[in-house]
């Protein structure tokens, strides 16, 4: 027991009427929590956010034909292509006079700012005029701007656009076209010469006086921004492919795991939503409310399971033959958090035979805020991954109080996956900018908090349904499976 003198029972007594992991915030005193009050108290609404997908590579390299490639293959989505060229800078008469003089290859050549400011709106749902450039008056006011509606996907292609850190930021996937340089030049001979009807001396010339040497020092540095570097450019279909499924892969996501890479949310299906849809309904019975939050927190510890290393191990086989598989983690444990973590520890002592499971209870008292009341955890957890286990991730203060406990008591943040069947997008926020290396699995993101700072739509309190303290709830309603 920890210092506390009440034991666990009279505060599991006293929590009635509220999610026992997931505390009231609205008489906590600023200052009194250790972590950030949330800004708002009602239901975020975050737009759909763009994924945004920046392509650099030198000139000539394939930018725009492999976003060609992906733009056909994303025929059903909203995509739009924005050009880097689309923000040179317009030149002054006098730079015009010495064009040949003028290095269009340096990053000073673009206004990033006007480029920064327009895709900012964009990645915001905003829709953006955006210049279009002429080349051969070297002008972007001579036609006018094209109106670029918010899209699901943003495109920004250019030989600079990883050179801004500001730009690179907003960017949710960066790809480098790598495409030999005898190859580039040999195409942007005779891009210039048939389409901007530039002369060959012309074109060599500011080859080798800027277009080389800006890609040595100023395009190439970038390619380390990379997450994608496609050789060959256009040529190579199999990483279209597979760029391609990825950016459906991730459409498909909650924003938030655009943001957070680590928060894993189960992929939905009409069962796991008719789990849901059961125990969210205040009419289901108690017993109907168990066996189902029992089959969806299987799942959740399933994948959460997923995600732990792994070595390689071969077995023999009855038929003699050699099958190479994998040998399960061995160091890890689970520990719940009192109450409703509890109701979690069966579907993970189902999977995992003999695992040591230790506990947390954090509780609320007075204006002190949250304050950790007790624990029981293996002796040796700082040399195990923990699972950690609260069915609700509502403000995320109850879950940054048990992670910070793991970590003070030598749990790497990295070994530590909180499982959780409902997340508010408020709580994934607070758990994941303070703790980034820990997983997270849920199997849905809640629409956000109530005034009260109850998560909706929820499932109400989730330890007096499953526990059945709660009088209230329906004997049966639902009618069972014939
Ligand atoms: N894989 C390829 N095979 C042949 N020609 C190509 C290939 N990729 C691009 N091109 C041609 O090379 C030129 C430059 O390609 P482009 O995609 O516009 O490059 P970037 O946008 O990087 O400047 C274009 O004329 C294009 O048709
Ligand atoms: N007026 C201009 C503006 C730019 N260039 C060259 O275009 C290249 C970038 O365009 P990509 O489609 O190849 O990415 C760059 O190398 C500039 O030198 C130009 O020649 N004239
Ligand atoms: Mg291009």
């Amino acid at each position: 027991m920890g210092s506390n003198s009440k034991s666990v029972v009279d505060f599991i007594e006293t929590s009635s009427g509220v999610h026992f992991s997931g505390f009231h915030l609205d008489r906590l005193e600023p200052g009194n929590s250790e972590v950030d009050q949330p800004t708002t108290s009602t239901a975020e609404h975050v737009h759909k956010q763009p994924f945004f997908i920046g392509v650099a590579g030198g000139a000539a390299s394939g930018k725009t034909t492999v976003c060609d490639m992906i733009i056909e293959q994303l025929r059903d989505q909203r995509v739009v292509l924005v050009n880097q060229d689309s923000f040179y800078h317009n030149l002054t008469p006098e730079e015009l006079t010495t064009v040949h003089e003028y290095n269009f290859d340096h990053p000073d050549a673009f206004d990033t700012e006007q480029l920064l400011c327009a895709m900012e709106k964009l990645k915001h749902g905003q829709e953006v005029d955006i210049p279009k450039y002429d080349f051969k008056s070297y002008k972007s006011d001579v036609f006018p701007a094209r109106r670029v509606n918010p899209s699901d996907v943003i495109l920004l292609e250019g030989i600079l656009i990883f050179h801004d850190p500001h730009v690179r930021d907003l960017m949710n996937m960066k790809i480098f076209v790598d495409t030999d340089a005898d190859v580039r030049l040999a195409r942007r001979i005779r891009r210039d010469i048939v389409e901007k009807g530039r002369d060959i001396n012309m074109v060599l010339d500011q080859y080798s006086k800027f277009v080389k040497p800006a890609f040595d020092d100023f395009i190439l540095p970038t390619k380390k921004y990379a997450d994608i570097i496609i050789p060959r450019g256009g040529d190579n279909h199999v990483a279209v492919d597979l760029i391609v499924q990825h950016i459906r892969t991730k459409l498909g996501q909650h924003d938030l795991c655009k943001i957070y890479p680590n928060l894993y949310v189960i992929q939905s299906t009409f069962q796991i939503r008719g789990m849901h849809t059961l125990i969210r309904d205040a009419q289901t019975t108690k017993h109907d409310f168990v066996f189902y939050a029992d089959r969806l927190i299987r799942l959740v510890v399933e994948h959460g399971l997923g995600h732990l290393p792994f070595t390689e191990k071969q077995v023999i086989t009855p038929t003699g033959s050699v099958y190479t598989g994998v040998d399960f983690c061995k160091r890890l444990c689970g520990v719940s958090v009192i109450r409703s973590g509890e109701s979690m520890e069966n579907a993970l002592r189902a999977c995992c035979k003999g695992i040591k499971i230790g506990k947390i209870l954090i509780h609320r008292e007075g204006d002190n805020g949250q304050q950790l009341i007790y624990e029981k955890l293996p002796k040796d957890i700082s040399d195990r991954h923990v699972l950690l286990l609260d069915p609700i991730l509502g403000t995320g203060n109850s879950a940054v109080q048990a992670i910070s406990l793991l970590i003070k008591k030598g749990v790497p943040e990295s070994n530590i996956i909180f499982l959780n069947l409902i997340s508010a997008p408020q709580g994934v926020h607070v758990v994941c900018k303070r703790f980034p290396r820990i997983k997270i699995v849920t199997s849905e993101i809640e629409i956000g908090l109530n005034k009260d700072y109850r998560v909706i739509p929820g499932m109400g309190e989730f330890g007096d349904r499953y526990f059945c303290t709660d009088d209230d709830y329906q004997q049966s309603v639902v009618p069972p499976l014939q």
